[in-house]
């Protein structure tokens, strides 16, 4: 009895291990292994990598890095470290499918530009819409770019939008800075289902106008006006989802950035005083009146923060592809059906394309980056539509942010400051964990020694206290996250020229 105990219980220790690695290296037993037999003796071969346990892959190592660790590019460091550099690529298993990473720059440019062998494919269509822009493919998505890309991207549309929007930013900045303190961007919701009503209503109304009255010329009828080669027009779907992609497209994306820009400007004061005066010298002449899109082009060191902002901000960190046929990549196997992840996010946070990668330095734009580096809107036939109106639209937040407010305090003080607080010789600690103080810190109070240290209690945009690293940042779930490191050197490294 006791030895077949014991027999069970060694079987079963035994077994553990066994299946431990079986489970850790199923997927590339599954995957891989069969194709790494097929391509034996071709002179190619998969990329290297590790794809994971069934059905999870390689999630819990991404989560891992992206959330607990929060150093996201330690992700395909991990992987460079481990099998080299090769052409920039690694197999994995993530959002549930085999896939090729594609994370430097020539691979990333090639899978751009060859649209008919790697087609997007996102994990999830819900948002955008099945018949939108971004979705569909061909002909019918050629015809639609071409039409929604002269309506918002052209210099004549942007020219347009810049007059249109610029008395709503000034209200929505005037009504932040009677908030006091702002809080960071709180989430968008969800509202698609909201969206798609609210254009339905119009797009039945427009219909209904369609003999002549009340025709306006909007994006809308210009969608409604678009024919395939047969004469056929887009279905009321078609043209409703293409509104609502846009409209989920573009604002999450330039709403993101134009906070991660506020974000930086109170990190970086000198930043700001530089774009303030390049700003004031845009509007002396004005008198009154906004700024134009012609300003704006003369405007190099706006350019450059909008540049740098969006490169640290990373807001589309990935983009999804499929391979419709087995392609090959300089020895290289890309196998049919598999996802293509391009990690743009590694281009721009990579130090072998930028210097010193994490800091906000809008200054290394004064060089073009080194070419294939900067991809933030992606590339190829797909490229970001909405590009040039996202620049305009972070560029025309930026002058009104510098001209109208002198100082983004990341501090939120109310109350008054007594001025007696000057003749303190010495000032041991000051709580202001209340922010119950406001108006202009006396400036004799710069006399004091040691006030960095001992300053507590005012919270920074991310809503944490003043010196401590600020881990979570804008914590907007899209925002791939600042490690605490990379923070404190943005934190020490700009230096205004
Ligand atoms: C900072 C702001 C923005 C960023 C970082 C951004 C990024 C991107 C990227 C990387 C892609 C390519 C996706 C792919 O290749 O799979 C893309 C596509 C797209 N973007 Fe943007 N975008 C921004 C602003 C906008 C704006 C303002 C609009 C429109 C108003 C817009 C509308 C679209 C659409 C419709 C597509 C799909 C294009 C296609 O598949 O042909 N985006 N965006």
């Amino acid at each position: 009895m006791e030895t077949s105990m014991g027999v069970w219980l060694a079987l079963l220790l035994g077994l553990f291990p066994v299946l431990g690695w079986l489970l850790w290296w199923w997927n590339d037993l599954w995957y891989a292994f069969p194709l790494k037999f097929r391509y034996s003796g071709t002179g190619t071969r998969l990329p290297p990598g590790h794809m994971g346990f069934p059905f999870l892959g390689e999630m819990i190592t991404f989560l891992w890095y992206f959330k607990f660790l929060r150093r996201p590019d330690e992700f395909i460091n991990s992987k460079r470290r481990k099998y080299g550099d090769g052409e920039g690529m690694y197999r994995t298993h993530l959002f549930g499918s085999p896939s090729i990473i594609a994370c430097f720059p020539s691979i990333s440019k090639y899978i751009y530009r060859s649209g008919d062998l790697f087609i997007v494919k996102w994990p999830n269509v819900d948002l955008m819409g099945p018949t939108s822009l971004g979705v569909i493919h061909g002909k019918a998505h050629a015809r639609i770019r071409s039409y929604l890309t002269n309506a918002i991207n052209r210099p004549d549309s942007l020219r347009r939008i810049a007059a249109h929007v610029q008395p709503r930013m000034v209200a929505a900045l005037q009504s932040w800075a009677h908030q006091g303190q702002l809080k960071g961007y709180s989430a968008v919701k969800k509202c698609r289902k909201k969206l798609e009503a609210i254009f339905r209503v119009e797009l039945e109304k427009k219909k209904k106008n369609g003999n002549g009255v009340e025709t306006t010329n909007d994006l809308m009828d210009g969608l409604m006006k678009i024919e395939d080669d047969e004469g056929n027009k887009l279905s009321d779907q078609e043209n409703v989802e293409n509104i609502v992609g846009l409209v989920v497209g573009g604002y999450d994306t330039t709403a993101l950035s134009s906070t991660w820009a506020l974000y930086f400007l109170a990190k970086f004061p000198n930043v700001l005083e530089k774009l303030r005066e390049e700003n004031m010298a845009a509007c002396k002449n004005k008198k009154g009146e906004f700024i134009t899109t012609e300003d704006l082009s003369r405007m190099k060191y706006t350019a450059n923060v909008v540049e740098e902002t969006i490169r640290m901000a990373n807001i589309a960190a990935i983009n999804f592809r499929l391979a419709t046929r087995e392609v090959e990549y300089k020895g290289y196997k890309i196998p049919k059906d598999w996802k293509v992840i391009l990690w743009i996010r590694y281009l721009h946070t990579n130090p072998e394309n930028f210097d010193d990668p994490m800091c906000f330095n809008p200054d290394r734009w004064n060089n073009p980056a080194k070419p294939g580096t900067f991809l933030v809107f992606g590339g190829g036939s797909r490229i970001c539509p909405g590009n040039m109106l996202a620049r305009l639209q972070i560029a025309l937040f930026l002058h009104h942010l510098s001209v109208g407010y002198k100082a983004l305090h990341q501090n939120s003080l109310h109350g008054f400051i007594p001025n007696e607080i000057v003749n303190c010789t010495e000032l041991r600690a000051m709580d202001l964990s209340s922010n119950l103080l406001k108006g202009a810190i006396p400036s004799s109070l710069g006399r004091l020694t040691h006030l960095h240290h001992l300053f507590i209690g005012n919270l920074d945009l991310c809503g944490r206290q003043v010196h401590k690293p600020c881990r979570t940042s804008m914590g907007f779930p899209a925002v791939l996250p600042h490690d605490a490191a990379s923070d404190e050197a943005a934190g020490k490294c700009y230096v205004s020229t």
